[in-house]
């Protein structure tokens, strides 16, 4: 059965991932890959209204963790797994290490619950490739007070994305198989030349 891989990019909120992802979509298709662009929480209609929900309203840390879980169980179906049974590459804009780093490393909700949503939801697939983009919060935040209105992650404080940054820089260490780390304190160009190394080697 043909199968296309999967490339989730994940960081705290301002590190640069939404930059980088067009460019790394232009990489493949220089290869004559077909590749899908989706987000979480979000990629499909329900996704989307949830997505709308979660970055806006109050709401308790379980609730808000089963709803991530509950966009991403129908981004995989309608989306994610169809592509990857098909053949396409698909490029996510976050997926579940986002969950372990906000609502476990931020919120502190325990890493056990979100193992058992993650055995629910996706018991055999994880990304081939997740590129994490890692930044001082100083920079991200200086990057988005720039950039756009906040949402209700955003708003967050130093420590929230404190302890993000960290969980993520955890599980990096902990599945080096399919993480690689960047230094996002970089220039774009220099980003975009880590980045076509990576990608030339999967
Ligand atoms: N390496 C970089 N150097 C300088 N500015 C950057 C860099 N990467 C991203 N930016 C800028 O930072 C802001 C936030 O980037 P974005 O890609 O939207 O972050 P994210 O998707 O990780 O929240 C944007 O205005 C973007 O142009
Ligand atoms: C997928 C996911 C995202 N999030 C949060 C992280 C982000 O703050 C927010 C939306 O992510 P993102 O799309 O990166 O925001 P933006 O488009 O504004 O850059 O959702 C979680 O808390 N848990 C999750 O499982």
């Amino acid at each position: 059965m043909a199968s296309g891989k999967f490339i989730t990019f994940e960081g705290i909120d301002g590190a640069g991932k939404s930059t980088h992802i067009a460019y790394v979509a232009s990489l493949l298709h220089d290869r004559n890959i077909t590749v899908i662009t989706t987000r979480e929480p979000g990629g499909t209609t329900l996704g989307e209204k949830l997505r709308e929900l979660l970055l806006h309203e109050k709401m308790h840390l379980e609730t808000e963790a089963m709803l991530m879980f509950a966009a991403r169980r129908e981004h995989l179906a309608q989306v994610i797994d169809p592509a990857l049974q098909r053949g396409d590459w698909v490029i996510s804009d976050r997926f579940s290490d986002a969950s372990f780093a906000y609502q476990g490393g931020g919120r502190q909700l325990e890493r056990r619950k979100l193992e058992e949503l993650e055995k629910w939801v996706h018991p055999h697939l994880q990304p081939d490739l997740t590129l994490l983009f890692d930044v001082p919060l100083e920079v991200a935040r200086a990057r988005l007070d720039a950039s756009r209105e906040l949402d209700k992650f955003e708003q967050e404080k130093a420590d929230f994305f404190s302890a993000v940054r960290q969980e993520y820089l955890r599980r990096a260490a902990e599945f080096p198989n399919r993480f690689r780390v960047i230094d996002s304190t970089k220039s774009i160009a220099e980003v975009h030349k880590e980045l076509e190394g990576i990608i030339s080697s999967i």
